[in-house]
């Protein structure tokens, strides 16, 4: 069947979702994907490594017994993390039930790199296959591989090789200070492998809360990892054995592995973009609060380039059904956009930082509160650093953004994004109850300190 009601090309977590849902209402679907069915976040992402965090966290807190009630001697065993990893988050990197989830609900699904051949159709393999409603690019993103001296041909980590590891190196540079690099960097640390992280902005997660930044610095320092921030590499070697890394300012760094995490970007040249007359020498491909990108033309996910999130990609393709199927419903809306970083302790952020709120010319206060000064953080004892920052826009009374930096900071979050999506008054914030002794009633001291 060559012609159909919507190709979802890309199959990843927000084409999947598309492409599943469409089928359910009964339109003729076809699915195209290069790799495999579930895309980056099943496979080599989120589920796979939150296991590996869940792993290093329990390491972690067994080792915080001590002197609160008891001692475990601890010895950190990376096999059963790459067992899990094999069995329950990846099938051992087979997508068959996806598929068969696909294809049971009458979709059709075609094995392959697709591109856009003109309006309303797509080419796989040199068959060009046509849509009489919608074509969905949902093609996610890749890793980047910065131009380094030496680093290219040398037997580097992306994400997918950290993720598919069977052994914990012996040691190992992580390239970037990010998302990836923080999580992934604490892991191997807590698995007994010695980290450097190299980042080259100022501060690690820099596009947090700077005080979320020091935070998690701190405990990583902690971690015995090495942190060389605002250190660019320029030189990468490979001696067959150990990675060597020189940096701006001429020292360097040996390890057995490195690992590469400075951020995805959309494979815009792939795509056949200019056939549907978008610049495919952009970053992203443009898309209106429907995710319409043109005529019969929707795109989703990490390829439109509103935040590289599972969610983001997961809320975008809601709007998209609504959209193909003609229902109504609100336009996308960014302004509530959440975020965890699953370090310990995690960093849970939603809307804006204090400096995106003054770059907008907002009117801003903030209010700050130590987690460890909380009835909870002090009960806690060890490992309860952090903060929960409010950044408030006076003239309207609203929490525009806020971060949470704690133990399972990302769920205490949640009840800041509810506030800041339903834009729930500051003042009313203040007068509500708060569970004693819980880690989320630290807002209510957080909004007492406004500043
Ligand atoms: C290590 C890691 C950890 C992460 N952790 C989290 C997390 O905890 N929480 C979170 O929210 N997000 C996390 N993310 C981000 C999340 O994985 C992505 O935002 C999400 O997968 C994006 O979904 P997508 O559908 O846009 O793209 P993808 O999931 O990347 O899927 C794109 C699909 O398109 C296919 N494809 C690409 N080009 C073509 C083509 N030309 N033809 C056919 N098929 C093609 C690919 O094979 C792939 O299956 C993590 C990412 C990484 C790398
Ligand atoms: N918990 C989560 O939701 C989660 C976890 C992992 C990844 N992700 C997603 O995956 C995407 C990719 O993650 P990532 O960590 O690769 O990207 P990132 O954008 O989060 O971080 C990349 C880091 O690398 C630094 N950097 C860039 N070029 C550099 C260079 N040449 N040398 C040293 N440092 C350099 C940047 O300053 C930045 O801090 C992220 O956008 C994120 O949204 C999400």
């Amino acid at each position: 069947m060559t012609e159909v009601d919507a190709i979802i090309l890309g199959m990843g977590v927000g084409g999947e979702e598309i492409a599943e849902r469409l089928a359910d209402a009964g339109l003729r679907v076809l699915g195209v994907d290069g790799g495999l069915v579930g895309g980056e976040c099943p496979y080599w992402g989120c589920i796979p490594s939150k296991m590996m965090i869940r792993a290093a966290n329990l390491i972690a807190d067994a080792r915080r017994l001590e002197g609160i009630g008891g001692f475990v001697q601890v010895t950190p065993d990376w096999a059963p993390v790459a067992s899990r990893i094999r069995s329950e988050a990846t099938d051992d990197w087979d997508d068959k039930v996806a598929v068969e989830r696909f294809t049971g609900k009458g979709g059709t699904f075609v094995r392959g790199r697709g591109k856009l051949a003109g309006p309303g159709r797509v080419e796989v393999d040199g068959v060009t296959y046509t849509a009489t409603r919608a074509v969905v690019v949902a093609t996610g993103g890749a890793p980047v591989i910065p131009p380094i001296e030496g680093l290219a041909g040398t037997p580097y980590w992306t994400n997918r090789e950290a993720i598919a590891t069977e052994t914990a190196p012996s040691s190992l540079i992580v390239l970037g200070g990010g998302a990836i690099g923080v999580e992934l960097g604490q892991v191997f640390a807590r698995f007994g492998t010695a980290v450097t992280i190299v980042e080259g902005a100022g501060r690690l997660l820099p596009a947090e809360e700077p005080e979320a930044s020091e935070i998690v610095h701190q405990a990583l320092a902690e971690d015995d990892i090495r942190i060389r921030v605002g250190a660019r590499a320029v030189k990468v070697a490979h001696d067959g054995q150990n990675f060597t890394l020189t940096l701006d300012d001429g020292t360097t760094e040996t390890a057995e592995k490195l690992l590469v995490a400075v951020g995805r970007k959309a494979q815009m040249a792939d795509l056949g973009l200019e056939t549907v007359g978008i610049d495919p020498s952009g970053h992203a491909i443009p898309v209106d609060g429907h995710m319409r990108a043109g005529d019969k033309l929707w795109a989703v996910g990490d390829v439109t380039g509103h935040g590289q999130f599972t969610h983001v990609a997961m809320y975008q393709a809601a709007v998209t059904v609504r959209d193909i199927l003609g229902e109504p419903g609100p336009p996308t809306d960014y302004r509530a956009l959440p975020r965890v970083t699953f370090t310990d302790p995690e960093v849970g952020a939603v809307g804006m930082t204090e400096q995106q709120a003054r770059d907008a010319g907002l009117s801003v206060h903030v209010g700050i509160t130590q987690i460890p000064t909380s009835a909870r953080g002090w009960i806690y004892g060890d490992g309860n650093e952090g903060i929960v920052k409010l950044v408030i826009d006076t003239d309207r009374d609203l929490l525009v953004g806020a971060t949470v930096a704690a133990p399972s900071g990302g769920e205490t979050m949640g009840a800041l994004a509810v506030a800041v999506y339903a834009e729930v008054k500051v003042t009313s914030m203040r007068n509500m109850m708060y569970a004693y002794p819980t880690f989320y009633r630290a807002i209510e001291d957080a909004l007492r300190h406004i500043t």
